[in-house]
Protein backbone atom coordinates (compact mmCIF):
# COMPACT_ATOMS: atom_id res chain seq x y z
CA UNK A 1 0.00 0.00 0.00
CA UNK A 2 1.42 3.58 -0.94
CA UNK A 3 2.21 5.46 2.19
CA UNK A 4 1.85 9.06 1.82
CA UNK A 5 5.27 10.91 1.67
CA UNK A 6 5.14 13.38 -0.62
CA UNK A 7 1.26 15.09 -1.47
CA UNK A 8 0.27 17.18 -3.63
CA UNK A 9 -3.10 18.58 -2.59
CA UNK A 10 -5.36 20.71 -4.58
CA UNK A 11 -7.61 23.51 -3.15
CA UNK A 12 -5.37 23.52 -0.34
CA UNK A 13 -5.91 27.17 0.50
CA UNK A 14 -9.90 26.61 0.98
CA UNK A 15 -11.93 25.86 3.81
CA UNK A 16 -10.93 21.89 4.10
CA UNK A 17 -8.09 21.26 2.01
CA UNK A 18 -6.30 23.95 4.56
CA UNK A 19 -7.58 21.94 7.67
CA UNK A 20 -5.99 18.98 6.03
CA UNK A 21 -3.06 20.77 5.27
CA UNK A 22 -2.68 21.73 9.13
CA UNK A 23 -3.28 18.23 10.07
CA UNK A 24 -1.43 16.73 8.06
CA UNK A 25 1.91 18.58 8.66
CA UNK A 26 1.39 18.67 12.84
CA UNK A 27 0.55 14.61 12.19
CA UNK A 28 3.15 14.00 9.15
CA UNK A 29 5.60 16.48 9.94
CA UNK A 30 8.07 14.42 7.95
CA UNK A 31 5.98 14.64 4.49
CA UNK A 32 6.22 16.80 1.57
CA UNK A 33 3.43 18.85 1.39
CA UNK A 34 2.59 20.76 -2.15
CA UNK A 35 -0.28 22.96 -2.29
CA UNK A 36 -2.12 23.70 -6.33
CA UNK A 37 -4.77 26.48 -5.78
CA UNK A 38 -5.44 29.43 -8.05
CA UNK A 39 -7.02 31.39 -5.07
CA UNK A 40 -10.27 32.07 -6.19
CA UNK A 41 -12.55 33.75 -3.63
CA UNK A 42 -12.91 30.98 -1.71
CA UNK A 43 -9.16 30.58 -1.17
CA UNK A 44 -6.77 32.20 1.46
CA UNK A 45 -3.58 32.49 1.88
CA UNK A 46 -4.18 33.77 5.20
CA UNK A 47 -5.56 29.90 6.73
CA UNK A 48 -1.74 28.22 5.89
CA UNK A 49 0.17 31.48 7.11
CA UNK A 50 1.30 29.40 10.05
CA UNK A 51 2.86 26.47 7.85
CA UNK A 52 3.93 29.06 5.18
CA UNK A 53 7.75 29.26 6.58
CA UNK A 54 8.08 24.92 6.99
CA UNK A 55 10.92 23.78 4.30
CA UNK A 56 8.33 20.93 3.46
CA UNK A 57 5.61 23.00 2.54
CA UNK A 58 5.31 24.40 -1.28
CA UNK A 59 2.61 26.63 -2.00
CA UNK A 60 1.78 27.14 -5.86
CA UNK A 61 -0.93 29.49 -7.12
CA UNK A 62 -2.63 27.77 -10.46
CA UNK A 63 -5.17 26.42 -12.31
CA UNK A 64 -5.59 22.49 -12.18
CA UNK A 65 -7.01 22.79 -15.39
CA UNK A 66 -3.33 23.60 -16.32
CA UNK A 67 -2.36 19.88 -17.27
CA UNK A 68 1.47 20.96 -18.06
CA UNK A 69 1.81 22.60 -14.64
CA UNK A 70 0.28 19.48 -13.15
CA UNK A 71 2.68 17.39 -14.59
CA UNK A 72 5.23 19.17 -13.97
CA UNK A 73 4.66 19.77 -9.99
CA UNK A 74 4.22 15.77 -9.75
CA UNK A 75 7.49 14.90 -11.35
CA UNK A 76 9.42 17.73 -9.81
CA UNK A 77 8.13 16.81 -6.64
CA UNK A 78 8.29 13.39 -6.54
CA UNK A 79 4.63 13.13 -5.58
CA UNK A 80 3.46 9.94 -4.63
CA UNK A 81 -0.41 10.86 -3.03
CA UNK A 82 -2.75 13.46 -4.70
CA UNK A 83 -5.04 14.59 -2.79
CA UNK A 84 -7.88 16.71 -4.52
CA UNK A 85 -9.95 18.91 -2.81
CA UNK A 86 -9.95 22.06 -5.44
CA UNK A 87 -13.77 23.07 -6.66
CA UNK A 88 -16.55 25.10 -7.32
CA UNK A 89 -18.34 24.09 -3.90
CA UNK A 90 -21.49 26.66 -3.11
CA UNK A 91 -24.85 24.98 -4.58
CA UNK A 92 -25.60 29.02 -4.92
CA UNK A 93 -23.51 30.02 -7.10
CA UNK A 94 -23.55 27.09 -9.24
CA UNK A 95 -27.39 27.61 -9.89
CA UNK A 96 -26.62 31.43 -11.02
CA UNK A 97 -22.96 30.35 -12.86
CA UNK A 98 -22.50 26.71 -13.51
CA UNK A 99 -19.73 27.52 -16.34
CA UNK A 100 -17.04 27.57 -13.48
CA UNK A 101 -18.07 24.63 -11.87
CA UNK A 102 -18.02 22.27 -14.87
CA UNK A 103 -14.68 23.86 -15.98
CA UNK A 104 -12.90 23.38 -12.24
CA UNK A 105 -15.04 20.52 -11.37
CA UNK A 106 -15.05 18.24 -14.23
CA UNK A 107 -12.74 19.29 -16.71
CA UNK A 108 -10.21 20.36 -13.35
CA UNK A 109 -10.36 16.55 -12.01
CA UNK A 110 -9.88 15.38 -15.61
CA UNK A 111 -6.84 17.48 -15.90
CA UNK A 112 -5.26 16.02 -12.53
CA UNK A 113 -6.41 12.26 -13.89
CA UNK A 114 -4.49 13.02 -17.29
CA UNK A 115 -1.62 14.59 -15.97
CA UNK A 116 -1.60 11.22 -12.80
CA UNK A 117 -1.59 8.61 -15.72
CA UNK A 118 1.12 10.25 -18.30
CA UNK A 119 3.60 10.55 -15.09
CA UNK A 120 2.95 7.53 -13.13
CA UNK A 121 1.72 4.80 -15.63
CA UNK A 122 2.72 5.88 -18.95
CA UNK A 123 6.20 7.34 -18.13
CA UNK A 124 8.81 4.60 -19.81
CA UNK A 125 10.85 2.84 -17.65
CA UNK A 126 13.66 0.06 -17.61
CA UNK A 127 12.84 -3.53 -18.24
CA UNK A 128 11.46 -5.52 -15.17
CA UNK A 129 11.42 -2.28 -13.11
CA UNK A 130 8.25 -2.25 -11.24
CA UNK A 131 6.32 1.16 -10.86
CA UNK A 132 6.10 2.99 -8.06
CA UNK A 133 2.43 2.58 -5.97
CA UNK A 134 0.80 6.29 -6.19
CA UNK A 135 -2.60 7.07 -5.09
CA UNK A 136 -4.97 9.67 -6.52
CA UNK A 137 -7.37 10.58 -3.75
CA UNK A 138 -11.00 12.39 -4.35
CA UNK A 139 -12.79 14.68 -2.23
CA UNK A 140 -16.27 14.34 -3.27
CA UNK A 141 -19.30 15.03 -1.12
CA UNK A 142 -22.42 13.16 -0.31
CA UNK A 143 -24.93 15.29 -2.55
CA UNK A 144 -24.15 13.34 -5.30
CA UNK A 145 -26.45 10.80 -3.90
CA UNK A 146 -29.49 13.15 -4.22
CA UNK A 147 -32.39 14.32 -1.81
CA UNK A 148 -33.84 11.88 1.39
CA UNK A 149 -37.23 11.76 2.49
CA UNK A 150 -37.52 11.80 6.35
CA UNK A 151 -37.38 8.47 6.88
CA UNK A 152 -35.28 7.39 4.41
CA UNK A 153 -32.36 5.03 5.18
CA UNK A 154 -29.05 7.27 4.60
CA UNK A 155 -26.99 6.83 1.77
CA UNK A 156 -24.81 4.10 1.25
CA UNK A 157 -21.68 3.87 -0.73
CA UNK A 158 -24.03 1.63 -3.10
CA UNK A 159 -26.83 4.76 -3.21
CA UNK A 160 -27.32 5.45 -6.78
CA UNK A 161 -26.09 9.02 -8.16
CA UNK A 162 -29.10 11.39 -8.30
CA UNK A 163 -27.02 14.35 -8.20
CA UNK A 164 -29.82 17.57 -8.38
CA UNK A 165 -27.74 20.75 -8.72
CA UNK A 166 -25.23 21.46 -10.99
CA UNK A 167 -22.69 21.83 -8.41
CA UNK A 168 -23.47 18.34 -6.94
CA UNK A 169 -23.68 17.22 -11.04
CA UNK A 170 -20.45 18.25 -11.64
CA UNK A 171 -18.83 16.43 -8.34
CA UNK A 172 -20.59 12.95 -9.85
CA UNK A 173 -19.23 13.63 -12.86
CA UNK A 174 -15.94 13.77 -11.49
CA UNK A 175 -16.53 10.90 -9.14
CA UNK A 176 -17.26 9.22 -12.54
CA UNK A 177 -13.86 10.08 -14.14
CA UNK A 178 -11.90 9.07 -11.19
CA UNK A 179 -13.38 5.17 -11.86
CA UNK A 180 -13.33 5.11 -15.25
CA UNK A 181 -9.35 6.09 -14.82
CA UNK A 182 -8.83 3.18 -12.00
CA UNK A 183 -10.83 0.64 -14.51
CA UNK A 184 -9.82 1.54 -17.64
CA UNK A 185 -6.01 2.72 -16.71
CA UNK A 186 -5.15 1.13 -13.14
CA UNK A 187 -4.87 4.52 -11.75
CA UNK A 188 -4.77 3.89 -8.09
CA UNK A 189 -7.82 5.76 -6.97
CA UNK A 190 -10.02 6.32 -3.75
CA UNK A 191 -12.79 8.50 -3.17
CA UNK A 192 -14.69 9.85 -0.09
CA UNK A 193 -17.69 11.00 -0.12
CA UNK A 194 -18.55 13.41 3.09
CA UNK A 195 -21.58 15.04 4.69
CA UNK A 196 -21.51 18.83 5.25
CA UNK A 197 -18.29 19.99 7.15
CA UNK A 198 -18.05 23.05 9.80
CA UNK A 199 -15.23 24.52 11.57
CA UNK A 200 -12.77 26.94 11.34
CA UNK A 201 -11.17 28.88 8.34
CA UNK A 202 -14.99 28.44 6.85
CA UNK A 203 -16.01 31.12 3.81
CA UNK A 204 -18.45 33.41 5.32
CA UNK A 205 -21.03 32.68 2.79
CA UNK A 206 -22.09 28.75 4.37
CA UNK A 207 -24.52 28.45 6.38
CA UNK A 208 -22.54 27.95 10.15
CA UNK A 209 -20.67 31.10 9.45
CA UNK A 210 -22.15 33.18 8.11
CA UNK A 211 -24.73 32.97 10.95
CA UNK A 212 -22.12 33.45 13.66
CA UNK A 213 -20.18 36.52 11.66
CA UNK A 214 -23.91 38.45 10.99
CA UNK A 215 -24.84 37.84 14.28
CA UNK A 216 -21.30 39.75 15.02
CA UNK A 217 -22.56 42.46 12.65
CA UNK A 218 -26.30 42.22 13.50
CA UNK A 219 -27.39 41.40 10.22
CA UNK A 220 -30.52 39.29 9.12
CA UNK A 221 -30.28 35.63 9.07
CA UNK A 222 -31.33 34.47 5.92
CA UNK A 223 -33.21 30.94 6.45
CA UNK A 224 -34.00 29.30 3.19
CA UNK A 225 -38.26 28.49 3.25
CA UNK A 226 -38.95 26.67 6.11
CA UNK A 227 -35.86 25.98 7.23
CA UNK A 228 -36.39 22.65 7.92
CA UNK A 229 -33.38 21.52 5.06
CA UNK A 230 -31.46 18.18 7.18
CA UNK A 231 -28.12 18.63 6.78
CA UNK A 232 -25.52 15.58 8.59
CA UNK A 233 -23.08 17.71 9.62
CA UNK A 234 -19.21 16.72 10.69
CA UNK A 235 -16.62 18.90 12.54
CA UNK A 236 -13.85 19.53 9.55
CA UNK A 237 -10.71 17.90 11.67
CA UNK A 238 -12.78 14.58 11.67
CA UNK A 239 -13.27 14.59 8.03
CA UNK A 240 -9.30 15.02 7.85
CA UNK A 241 -8.78 12.28 9.95
CA UNK A 242 -11.18 10.27 7.39
CA UNK A 243 -9.19 11.04 4.40
CA UNK A 244 -5.86 10.48 6.56
CA UNK A 245 -7.20 6.64 6.86
CA UNK A 246 -8.58 6.13 3.37
CA UNK A 247 -5.03 6.97 2.29
CA UNK A 248 -3.28 4.97 4.61
CA UNK A 249 -5.64 1.66 4.68
CA UNK A 250 -8.28 2.30 2.00
CA UNK A 251 -8.49 -0.48 -0.92
CA UNK A 252 -8.15 0.95 -4.33
CA UNK A 253 -10.68 1.21 -6.33
CA UNK A 254 -13.52 1.94 -3.32
CA UNK A 255 -15.61 4.67 -2.20
CA UNK A 256 -15.57 5.31 1.32
CA UNK A 257 -18.62 7.64 2.64
CA UNK A 258 -17.38 9.80 5.84
CA UNK A 259 -20.10 11.03 8.32
CA UNK A 260 -20.71 11.78 11.76
CA UNK A 261 -24.17 10.98 12.30
CA UNK A 262 -25.15 14.10 13.26
CA UNK A 263 -28.48 15.15 11.12
CA UNK A 264 -29.54 18.38 12.05
CA UNK A 265 -32.41 20.68 10.52
CA UNK A 266 -31.06 24.28 9.51
CA UNK A 267 -33.48 26.25 11.66
CA UNK A 268 -32.33 24.79 14.53
CA UNK A 269 -28.70 24.99 13.96
CA UNK A 270 -29.63 28.85 13.37
CA UNK A 271 -31.33 28.64 16.69
CA UNK A 272 -28.29 26.88 18.55
CA UNK A 273 -26.00 29.37 17.50
CA UNK A 274 -28.21 31.88 18.50
CA UNK A 275 -28.29 30.50 21.48
CA UNK A 276 -25.10 29.81 21.91
CA UNK A 277 -23.97 33.52 20.80
CA UNK A 278 -25.86 35.15 23.34
CA UNK A 279 -24.57 32.78 26.21
CA UNK A 280 -21.12 33.92 24.51
CA UNK A 281 -21.50 37.80 25.20
CA UNK A 282 -23.18 37.05 28.60
CA UNK A 283 -19.76 35.16 30.00
CA UNK A 284 -17.34 37.21 28.61
CA UNK A 285 -17.75 41.33 29.04
CA UNK A 286 -14.59 41.80 26.56
CA UNK A 287 -17.01 40.46 23.26
CA UNK A 288 -19.09 43.88 23.62
CA UNK A 289 -16.13 45.79 22.98
CA UNK A 290 -14.75 43.54 20.31
CA UNK A 291 -18.07 43.64 18.34
CA UNK A 292 -19.73 46.81 19.36
CA UNK A 293 -22.48 46.13 16.69
CA UNK A 294 -23.76 42.72 18.01
CA UNK A 295 -26.25 44.73 19.53
CA UNK A 296 -28.86 41.47 19.40
CA UNK A 297 -26.66 39.07 20.47
CA UNK A 298 -25.18 41.59 23.73
CA UNK A 299 -29.41 41.86 24.63
CA UNK A 300 -29.46 37.75 24.38
CA UNK A 301 -31.95 38.35 21.76
CA UNK A 302 -29.86 36.74 18.59
CA UNK A 303 -32.59 34.56 17.75
CA UNK A 304 -34.84 37.66 16.29
CA UNK A 305 -32.46 38.26 13.64
CA UNK A 306 -33.62 35.02 11.97
CA UNK A 307 -35.35 36.10 9.07
CA UNK A 308 -37.07 33.52 6.26
CA UNK A 309 -35.96 34.20 2.78
CA UNK A 310 -37.53 32.55 -0.73
CA UNK A 311 -36.52 28.54 -0.85
CA UNK A 312 -33.48 28.07 -3.07
CA UNK A 313 -33.92 26.26 -6.55
CA UNK A 314 -34.32 22.45 -6.45
CA UNK A 315 -33.51 22.38 -2.34
CA UNK A 316 -32.57 19.01 -1.31
CA UNK A 317 -34.73 17.93 1.26
CA UNK A 318 -32.45 15.48 3.57
CA UNK A 319 -28.95 14.57 3.33
CA UNK A 320 -27.60 11.58 5.77
CA UNK A 321 -24.30 9.66 5.63
CA UNK A 322 -24.31 6.29 6.30
CA UNK A 323 -20.46 5.94 7.16
CA UNK A 324 -20.73 1.81 8.07
CA UNK A 325 -18.31 0.20 5.77
CA UNK A 326 -15.45 3.48 6.49
CA UNK A 327 -16.50 2.53 10.35
CA UNK A 328 -16.00 -1.65 10.01
CA UNK A 329 -12.98 -1.64 7.38
CA UNK A 330 -10.92 1.85 8.24
CA UNK A 331 -11.85 1.74 12.32
CA UNK A 332 -13.34 5.21 11.85
CA UNK A 333 -14.84 7.48 14.84
CA UNK A 334 -15.33 11.01 14.24
CA UNK A 335 -13.14 12.87 17.89
CA UNK A 336 -15.91 15.57 18.35
CA UNK A 337 -19.38 15.69 18.76
CA UNK A 338 -21.54 18.19 17.70
CA UNK A 339 -21.58 20.35 20.71
CA UNK A 340 -17.87 20.06 21.23
CA UNK A 341 -17.39 21.00 17.67
CA UNK A 342 -19.79 23.79 17.41
CA UNK A 343 -18.60 25.46 20.51
CA UNK A 344 -14.94 25.28 18.80
CA UNK A 345 -16.09 27.01 15.54
CA UNK A 346 -17.78 29.58 17.58
CA UNK A 347 -14.79 30.43 19.48
CA UNK A 348 -12.89 29.88 16.81
CA UNK A 349 -14.60 32.72 14.71
CA UNK A 350 -15.10 34.86 17.87
CA UNK A 351 -11.03 35.01 18.52
CA UNK A 352 -10.08 35.66 14.55
CA UNK A 353 -12.08 38.25 13.04
CA UNK A 354 -8.90 39.58 10.86
CA UNK A 355 -9.08 36.31 9.06
CA UNK A 356 -13.33 36.72 8.50
CA UNK A 357 -14.01 40.53 8.69
CA UNK A 358 -11.79 41.03 5.15
CA UNK A 359 -14.22 38.86 3.53
CA UNK A 360 -17.57 40.14 3.98
N1 LIG B 1 -17.70 22.03 2.41
C1 LIG B 1 -18.32 20.87 2.59
O1 LIG B 1 -19.16 20.74 3.48
C2 LIG B 1 -17.97 19.68 1.72
C3 LIG B 1 -18.53 18.44 2.04
C4 LIG B 1 -18.17 17.33 1.27
C5 LIG B 1 -17.26 17.46 0.23
N2 LIG B 1 -16.75 18.68 -0.06
C6 LIG B 1 -15.76 18.77 -1.15
O2 LIG B 1 -14.53 19.09 -0.54
C7 LIG B 1 -13.74 19.89 -1.42
C8 LIG B 1 -13.32 21.15 -0.71
O3 LIG B 1 -14.49 21.88 -0.32
P1 LIG B 1 -14.35 23.26 0.45
O4 LIG B 1 -15.60 23.47 1.19
O5 LIG B 1 -13.05 23.32 1.16
O6 LIG B 1 -14.32 24.27 -0.79
P2 LIG B 1 -13.82 25.78 -0.85
O7 LIG B 1 -14.71 26.44 -1.84
O8 LIG B 1 -13.70 26.35 0.51
O9 LIG B 1 -12.34 25.68 -1.42
C9 LIG B 1 -12.07 25.33 -2.75
C10 LIG B 1 -10.61 25.68 -3.04
O10 LIG B 1 -10.32 25.27 -4.39
C11 LIG B 1 -9.62 26.32 -5.03
N3 LIG B 1 -9.90 26.25 -6.47
C12 LIG B 1 -11.09 26.51 -7.08
N4 LIG B 1 -10.95 26.35 -8.42
C13 LIG B 1 -9.66 25.97 -8.63
C14 LIG B 1 -8.92 25.63 -9.79
N5 LIG B 1 -9.48 25.66 -11.01
N6 LIG B 1 -7.62 25.28 -9.65
C15 LIG B 1 -7.04 25.24 -8.43
N7 LIG B 1 -7.70 25.56 -7.29
C16 LIG B 1 -9.00 25.91 -7.40
C17 LIG B 1 -10.15 27.60 -4.40
O11 LIG B 1 -9.24 28.68 -4.57
C18 LIG B 1 -10.30 27.17 -2.95
O12 LIG B 1 -9.10 27.37 -2.23
C19 LIG B 1 -14.61 20.14 -2.65
O13 LIG B 1 -14.20 19.22 -3.65
C20 LIG B 1 -16.01 19.84 -2.19
O14 LIG B 1 -16.81 19.36 -3.24
C21 LIG B 1 -17.08 19.80 0.65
Amino acid sequence: MTKPTSLLVTGGAGFIGANFVLYWLENHPLDNVVVLDALTYAGNRQSLVSVESKPNFTFVQGDICNTALVERLLTEHEINTIVHFAAESHVDRSITGPDTFIETNIIGTYSLLKAAKKCWIDQPRAQGQVPLEHRFHHVSTDEVYGTLAPTDPAFTENTPYAPNSPYSASKAASDHLVRAYHHTYGLEVTTSNCSNNYGPYHFPEKLIPLIITNILNDKPLPIYGDGMQIRDWLYVEDHARGIELVLNKGEVGENYNIGGHNEWANIDIVKLICAKMDQAFRDNSELIKKYPNADKAQQGKSVELITHVTDRAGHDRRYAIDATKTVQALAYKPQESFETGIDKTINWYLENAEWWQPLL
